[in-house]
């Protein structure tokens, strides 16, 4: 039976768990103690899925909503965009309740709904919350939360990530490697839009496609209503130079990026990209994860929504 908006979470609902430890910027076990303590606290049945690699987060997602469904539980996601990307990746369509514990660095997708980045707060609010069916986003069948992306947009995670491997997490680690990234952004991809009632040709150097009010917010695209609407919205501009390049991500940073005559954004339910060439193969970021996928690329909103825990009590929402 599908679960409907405002089912409370019953006080006797087991928790299955999966944290990523790799997520965040936690020392040790620090986010495990935080559950395990309200947890304990409270009396609440759960078991922890821990994960030390991403490439185990699938599996570990199977395992905690196989028990969910046989044991009447919920399954909750522990960790960054990406992790909790890929736990609901396997959770939708299984009418079982989706919990968050927001640990990365960016959060949109439980800021967006109000859920504290604080791990004591947000377990302790998964213990009195209620279902909020949320809109997701599908990439060839694949779910994305807050967006997907391909071209230069994934470059610059990629490069991102590798700096981050080499100079640590800092907000000035990621400026550089985005201007270095951006200097050699000569690479164009050679695109055809078909959204079921016109076809159009575009050449860029990138498309990012957002499911995210407040990333959207963040960087100055005013197509929030269309997401409002159950639509995407598609963001992408015509090639760039460099210093074009460099003008679009100071705009985006001042959170003015809709302002740049270079930018198209639209909205959409169902969106199939061709790439033109004989390329069959591209790189594409979802919630900040990269992966291959073969073209056409198929952008639609999922069928079904996401039955996301959210706080029972507004007032307990945490404003973005
Ligand atoms: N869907 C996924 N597939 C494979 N690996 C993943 C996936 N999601 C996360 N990972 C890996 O797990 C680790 C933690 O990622 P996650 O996004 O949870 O946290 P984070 O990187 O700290 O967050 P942020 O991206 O906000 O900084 C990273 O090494 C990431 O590459």
């Amino acid at each position: 039976m599908p679960i409907t908006a405002g089912t409370p979470l019953a006080a006797d609902t087991p928790l299955f768990i999966v944290l990523n430890t790799g997520s965040g910027r936690h020392r040790g076990n620090e986010v495990e103690d935080s559950i395990r303590r309200v947890l304990d606290k409270a009396g609440r049945r759960y078991e922890l899925f821990k994960v030390g690699s991403g490439s185990d987060l699938e599996n570990a997602a199977r395992q905690a909503l196989q028990r969910a469904r046989s044991e009447g539980g919920a399954v909750i996601a522990a960790g960054g965009d990406g992790t909790l990307n890929a736990v609901s990746n396997v959770v939708l369509g299984a009418d079982v309740p989706f919990g968050i514990l927001p640990q990365g660095t960016f959060n949109y997708f439980g800021r967006t709904y109000g859920i504290s980045q604080d791990t004591e707060t947000a377990t302790r609010s998964l213990l009195d919350s209620v279902v909020e069916p949320v809109q997701v986003g599908q990439l060839n069948g694949h779910v994305f939360l807050v967006n997907a992306s391909l071209g230069l947009y994934p470059d610059l995670l990629e490069d991102r990530e590798a700096y981050k491997q080499r100079y640590g997490r800092s907000r000035w680690v990621a400026l550089w490697s985005a201007l270095v990234t951006l200097m050699r952004a000569h690479r164009q991809l050679n695109l055809q839009l078909d959204n079921g009632e016109q076809t159009r040709h575009l050449r860029t150097q990138t498309i990012v496609v957002g499911n995210n009010e407040l990333q959207l917010e963040h960087i100055g695209i005013h197509e929030q209503t269309r997401l409002q609407q159950g639509q995407l919205v598609a963001m992408t501009a015509r090639p760039l130079g460099t210093l074009a390049l460099y003008g679009l991500v100071l705009r985006g940073l001042l959170s003015r990026m809709g302002e740049d005559e270079h930018v198209i954004s639209f909205g959409f339910k169902h969106l199939r990209v061709n790439l033109s060439h004989r390329r069959r193969r591209v790189k594409v970021a979802m919630d900040g994860e990269i992966r291959w996928m073969q073209s056409p690329l198929e952008f639609r909103v999922a069928e079904q929504p996401l039955p996301l825990l959210v706080p029972r009590d507004d007032s307990l929402r945490e404003r973005a």
